[in-house]
């Protein structure tokens, strides 16, 4: 019997003993991080549930027939269900102040919690996405921010660039449930093993290649788009310097478009367009949490004018375009910006 190997299928890199080993190298954290982790952790089990059954709802509402279950209540809309979720796992984890959801006009500034007879002064922000793009698959995202100075919560707090934040990931709710995070040292993919209920490390260390030979962008949108966007695609599909001409693939799901990107390369880009001159990707909940893996994993993120990580937001919906992928070829992208300036 091949023991070693026996060890290494039972020895598991869940993710709450990952989240631990890390919470490890900050010994001044009193393990609050990870208590919240842990929350959104749940939220994604939740939510990959509910998209399962919604499925199979699905189904059989298209068979015609009522849905028993129910017992005459309406069903929720799964992008309403999966906010209530991850908002009320937010607020019950008891480590956050405020929250911004793309389902929600304002802001939730979450009341202080007692722990035994102390106000305990919590002090992380989320800013999340509960369902990206139902219309196809399935996917939540998040970022975490921390308050600056110990006062009370004002909007401000969460209008912070990117580059303040402290961890990011998302969820892809497909034939498998995969959650990929980064808690600013790298990034990491698992897995939820539905006989376990638990997240398993199936794609460690994740590093995208210096250089990609795929593009994705929605072409529907070519005639609006401005000079570099135009150029850069063009280059793409007939490059000049003799190199193969990159592959087009577009899904129209950021995050999964992205975590393609992040695995095999490339670049995915929502530019502006003469329609909408600051593209259509909001910055607090989409933009800044895949800039943020992007970087982590050795790739770049640009809005066509600066590092998209720099970008300061004004309110809690803007919107901002975004380039990001490989790199090298976002170096690309950054000289076509820059040449175009410089005319
Ligand atoms: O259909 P388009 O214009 O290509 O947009 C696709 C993009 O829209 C999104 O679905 C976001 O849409 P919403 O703003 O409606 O949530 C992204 O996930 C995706 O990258």
């Amino acid at each position: 019997m091949d023991h070693s190997a026996d060890a290494q299928r039972t020895d598991l890199m869940t993710i709450t003993r990952f989240v631990l080993n890390e919470q490890s190298k900050h010994p001044e954290s009193r393990g609050d991080f990870t208590i919240l982790l842990s929350h959104i952790v749940l939220g994604c089990k939740f939510v990959c549930s509910a998209v399962n059954k919604a499925g199979l709802a699905k189904l059989i509402g298209l068979a015609g027939e009522t849905n028993v279950q129910a017992s005459g209540e309406e069903q929720k809309k799964l992008d309403v269900l999966s906010n209530e979720v991850f908002c009320k796992a937010l607020i019950s984890s008891g480590r956050t102040c405020i929250l911004v959801s793309e389902e929600d006009e304002d802001a939730i500034f979450v009341q202080p919690s007692l722990r035994g007879n102390c106000i305990v002064a919590i002090r992380y922000c989320v800013v999340f996405d509960p369902l990206d793009g139902s219309s196809n698959i399935d996917c939540g995202i998040f970022g975490i921010y921390m308050m600056k100075d110990n006062h009370e919560p004002i909007i401000e707090d969460v209008l912070q660039p990117g580059k303040n934040m402290l961890a990011a990931g998302y969820c892809m709710y497909g034939s498998s449930c995969t959650l990929v995070i980064s808690t600013g040292s790298g990034v990491n993919g698992f897995t939820l093993d539905p006989s376990l209920g638990e997240f398993i490390l199936t794609h460690p260390d994740i590093k995208i290649p210096k250089k990609g030979k795929i593009y994705s962008v929605n072409e529907g949108n070519a005639k609006n788009w401005d000079g570099p966007t135009a150029s850069y695609v063009e280059k793409c599909k007939f490059p000049t310097d003799g190199s193969p001409a990159k592959s087009l693939r577009y899904i129209g799901s950021m995050v999964a478009d992205v975590h393609r990107t992040l695995l095999y390369g490339g670049t995915f880009l929502y530019p502006a367009d003469k329609k909408s001159p600051n593209g259509k990707l909001r910055v607090l909940y989409e933009v800044f949490p895949m800039s943020f893996l992007m970087e982590q994993a050795g790739g770049q993120a640009f809005t066509g004018k600066e590092r998209a990580l720099d970008l300061i937001p004004t309110k809690l919906h803007e919107r901002s375009p975004i380039f990001l992928g490989s790199y090298d070829d976002i170096e690309e992208i950054k000289a076509l910006y820059a040449a175009e300036e410089g005319k």
